[in-house]
């Protein structure tokens, strides 16, 4: 059967991304027939067939353990999570929001947690998979085409099945509680090259799965290096140290990782902390007293720290650079180096370094190997290819008709999501270029009545976290960002991303749409092109092609007049990444090389270095899906909220 793009973002948003939640179903709408499941909720939200399907285990609270508990907790308590109170809570937010139909924000709603898995993650059940269920709804015939490259010496063989890996059954169990019933590329190859302790520079498309490619083997390692060594005691001091590391850029992609990484180590054991700036050093100093393995941390915030003597990364086994291009350009380059080099880190080959991005620009290779040793490189997909899952559009529009065009296009969405009779917008992430266009352009949309909250970097952490929950929740299903909400996260149901002013490098365009399209799910990206982004248009024109996108006319035009950046960095041909180690071997100047090197006729792009490296290619083939028609109408009449049809 052949599915139409508007079955894809239906698809995209109906079905869960992660089975262990419900489908979402806008707050407006829990009210009304035909959606009064969601009245027959338990205290979980759920309803009984969901608790079920789901894999809740009803009427049964498992004893907790001190897990899960080093973070902040939200309010209520254990105590809070009784039975009703999810009901009794809901009920009244479905009351004020009624009673704000036309307001833009609805402040007394937007504090409300959204369902958070990691609060009941003890109660999900740990049953043997589904055999209907081939990736717990991730779409794995997406992925099994992607071809994948590694290089560099002996490398580890991938595997298919998690039970292929030794991490433990308390892992085990705690994947099974995820629904992940087989690993995605990254996580096939990735995996065992970290529990065989190598280094590694790893890319891979955005939304897929890159951060259980770390966390697990890490989780393992710490489980590991907790049997062969023991802690350095200082009688006095307050200083921890922890054996793994894991770097973020962003205080919530931090917080992200964080809650992710608790519940793969649930009931392991291994202690989890996090550290990042905006909130509370002394409530995270205290948090850290409880004991840390595994902390996960912004650069800003852990300097701090060790500053103050609180922590000390003498002990660090494992480190980990999430979003390692963005780590280590300009902006935060000085801070890594101070951290990686300048205080008591052990050196490379002493401890473990993996970098992970979807995007992995030659400069910032070189400048990552600094940090590696005798690493292997894995790509999943060429480096900085964006996924095929993800429908992009761009549409020329003037600056001075930008936000008219928004509008048309966020009244066509709605009209088209109305599912007969009820109204609400999908999740639509709007990406600007400033601090201040984001606050201008929040104000205007709710003006005009479509409910959007804005997040920047001028924002305070609880004004930035409020907006993220507000948005996650659907209470104001329009976020307008700036880049700071460009990497990792992983927001479900996100159907559309706008890209209303381009950003000035197409690796950030790559990062910015891959908010949508995640875990094998389709999404839509569109983008406003003015003669302002005439450099970006090349490599524009180049990726949407590579992703078997419809590229218009008048693109095509602009790309043969711009002049790119960063000089060729596309390489028609379909081959699935490559190292940059295998080309400086070749060429003495990377840059111009680039095309060359891939332009010599082989399938795979990538050469051994010979007497030290090897490598593989699979999967080299295969016609990504290619979306439907691209009309105006069509895209955006697919883009409805869901759970609403
Ligand atoms: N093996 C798996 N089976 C099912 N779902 C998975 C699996 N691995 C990861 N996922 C889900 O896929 C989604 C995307 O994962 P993740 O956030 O790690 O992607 P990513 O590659 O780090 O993306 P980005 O490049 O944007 O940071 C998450 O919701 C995660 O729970």
């Amino acid at each position: 059967m052949t599915m139409t793009w508007s079955d894809a973002v239906n698809g995209s948003t109906q079905k869960p991304t992660r089975p262990a939640r419900p489908s979402y179903i806008p707050h407006h709408l829990r009210n009304v027939g035909g959606v009064s499941a969601y009245h027959n909720a338990n205290s979980f939200g759920f309803s009984t067939s969901e608790s079920t399907q789901y894999g809740f285990r009803s009427n049964r609270f498992v004893d907790r353990e001190n897990h899960g508990r080093s973070g902040p907790r939200r309010g209520g308590g254990g105590g809070g999570r009784g039975r009703g109170r999810g009901y009794v809570r809901r009920a009244r937010h479905d009351k004020q929001w009624n009673s704000y139909p036309n307001s833009s924000q609805n402040p007394s709603l937007i504090n409300q947690d959204p369902f958070d898995i990691c609060d009941r993650f003890d109660e999900l059940d740990v049953g043997e998979e589904d055999a209907n269920d081939v990736g717990g709804g991730i779409n794995f015939d997406a992925y099994d085409d992607i071809p994948v490259e590694a290089t560099g010496s002996e490398i580890p063989p991938p595997v298919d099945t998690f039970l292929e890996i030794d991490l433990g059954d308390r892992v085990n169990n705690n994947i099974k509680r995820c629904k992940y019933v087989k690993p995605t590329p990254i996580q096939r190859h990735a995996i065992p090259i970290a529990m065989a302790g190598r280094d590694l520079m790893a890319c891979a498309q955005t939304g897929s799965g890159k951060t259980a490619a770390f966390c697990f083997p890490i989780i393992s390692g710490v489980l590991k290096n907790r049997c062969a060594t023991s802690q350095p005691q200082f009688c006095f001091s307050r200083t921890v140290f922890p054996s793994a590391l894991i770097l973020s850029p962003t205080r919530e992609l931090a917080s992200q990782i964080y809650e992710e990484a608790k519940k793969f180590a649930f009931q392991t054991g291994v202690k989890i902390a996090v550290a990042y700036g905006g909130a509370s050093i002394t409530l995270q100093l205290r948090n850290l007293e409880r004991g840390v393995d595994i902390l996960v941390a912004t650069p800003g915030r852990l300097v701090d720290m060790i500053d103050r003597a609180r922590v000390s990364l003498r002990m660090i086994r494992h480190l980990v650079v999430d979003e390692a291009d963005r780590m280590l350009d300009m902006g935060f380059e000085p801070q890594i180096r101070k951290i990686v080099e300048q205080l008591d880190m052990p050196q490379p080959g002493s401890r473990q370094t993996m970098l992970f991005s979807a995007t992995f620009p030659n400069d910032i290779q070189r400048l990552a190997s600094d940090f590696l040793s005798n690493y292997i490189f894995v790509a999943v997909g060429r480096v900085g290819s964006s996924t095929s899952l993800i429908v992009q559009k761009v549409d020329y529009v003037l600056d001075m008709d930008k936000r008219s065009h928004l509008m048309k296009i966020l009244h066509t969405q709605t009209a088209n999501g109305s599912c007969g009779k009820l109204v609400q917008l999908a999740l639509t992430l709007v990406f600007v270029e400033t601090k201040k266009g984001a606050d201008a352009l929040e104000c205007w949309l709710s003006m005009n009545g479509f409910p959007a909250i804005a997040i920047h970097g001028d924002k305070v952490q609880m004004e930035r976290e409020r907006a993220l929950k507000s948005f996650k929740s659907g209470v104001t299903p329009i976020l307008v960002a700036t880049d700071v909400a460009s990497r990792g996260l992983d927001i479900p149901h996100v159907a559309h991303v706008i890209n209303f002013d381009l950003p000035k490098d197409i690796d950030d365009y790559v990062h910015r749409i891959g908010r949508t399209g995640r875990a094998g799910k389709s999404g839509l990206a569109t983008a406003f092109f003015s003669d302002k982004n005439l450099p970006l248009a090349k490599s524009l024109a180049e990726l949407m092609r590579e992703a078997n996108q419809e590229v218009p006319v008048w693109l095509n035009q602009y790309a043969e007049r711009s002049i790119s950046s960063r000089g060729q960095r596309f390489v028609g041909n379909k081959f699935g990444g490559y190292d940059f180690r295998s080309a400086s071997y070749r060429h003495s100047s990377i840059y111009g090389d680039v095309a060359d090197y891939h332009l010599d006729g082989s399938s795979c792009g990538v050469s051994d270095v010979p007497g030290s490296s090897e490598s593989y290619s699979a999967n080299v083939s295969a016609e990504a899906y290619v979306p439907g028609p691209c009309g105006y109408e069509e895209n955006y009449a697919g883009v409805v909220a869901g759970g609403c049809e």
